[in-house]
């Protein structure tokens, strides 16, 4: 659904995206992950047009990224990012509804539907995103993302900002959506257990090339080379620990 061929982005003499060629299947649900400064985010926002690539090319059902106008484009590629962005002084409802209103489209039943895909009550449609808790935010941000039901999800550290509970809440419920709406789902995350828990194929960037690409089952069978192991390391040796704990 997804392609990505030779593509590369630098920044003076850094190559943030440095001739990247890979596919991602429809349905698919891809965690990006590596150290800060690998990449991921400049690579997510190359398929929405938020970044331009220098050299080479983003298709979308075998359709130039480039060739659409990014409004359009954003219709069908919802995008939540850590600092949720929700518009401060619109309502939960006025910010589930925006890209509808923009769209010209009839609002509806949409923000009450949209508030229960996200488990949240219907009540805080009147309530301003600061009377509302992180988590809720981060979910707020979510239905507003999938309003127009884009097919496609990116989703750049959406839960970076959140607690560890809250956190694990929020993307247990998002592998519950990915799967209930069909969507094609890619996530940026620092966090390897993250990645772990809810992709079903895992990218590993270092230095703005993909250095893995495996399965959870294959990481934590010690495949996919020496950074991904490197990453892997950190939910291991905390899983050990917890172990030792318990001896
Ligand atoms: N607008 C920009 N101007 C200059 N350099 C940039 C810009 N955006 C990204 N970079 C550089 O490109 C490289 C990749 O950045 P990118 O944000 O894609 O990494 P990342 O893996 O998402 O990092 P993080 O996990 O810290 O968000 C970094 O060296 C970064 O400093």
């Amino acid at each position: 659904m997804i392609a990505l061929d030779r593509v590369s982005r630098h920044y003076g003499a850094v190559a943030a995206v440095d001739n990247i060629s890979m596919t991602v299947a429809r349905g698919a649900f891809v965690a990006l992950v590596g150290a800060s400064g690998s990449g991921k985010s400049t690579l997510l926002r190359m398929m929405n047009r938020l970044e331009t690539p220098d050299s080479g090319r983003v298709t979308i059902d075998g359709r130039a990224v480039s060739d659409e106008a990014p409004h359009r484009l954003r219709r069908r590629i919802g995008y939540v990012f850590q600092q949720h962005g929700l518009f401060p002084h619109m309502s939960v409802a006025a910010n589930i509804a925006i890209g509808l209103r923009l769209e010209g489209r009839p609002v509806g039943d949409r923000v009450g539907e949209m508030l229960d895909l996200v488990e949240l009550p219907r009540a805080i449609a009147g309530r301003m995103p600061d009377a509302l808790s992180g988590g809720q935010r981060q979910r707020v941000a979510i239905a507003r993302a999938l309003a127009t039901e884009p097919p496609i999800l990116l989703l750049d550290e959406a839960l970076g900002a959140l607690d560890p509970v809250t956190r694990d809440s929020v993307a247990g419920r998002l592998v519950a959506l990915h799967q209930r709406l069909g969507l094609t789902t890619l996530l940026v995350t620092h966090d390897m257990a993250e990645a772990l828990l809810t992709a079903t194929r895992v990218l590993v960037m270092d230095k703005g090339r993909i250095v893995a690409d495996a399965t959870p089952a294959q990481l934590v069978a010690g495949e996919g080379g020496e950074v991904a192991q490197g990453l892997m390391a950190v939910p291991r040796h905390q899983a050990e620990r917890l172990a030792a704990l318990a001896r």
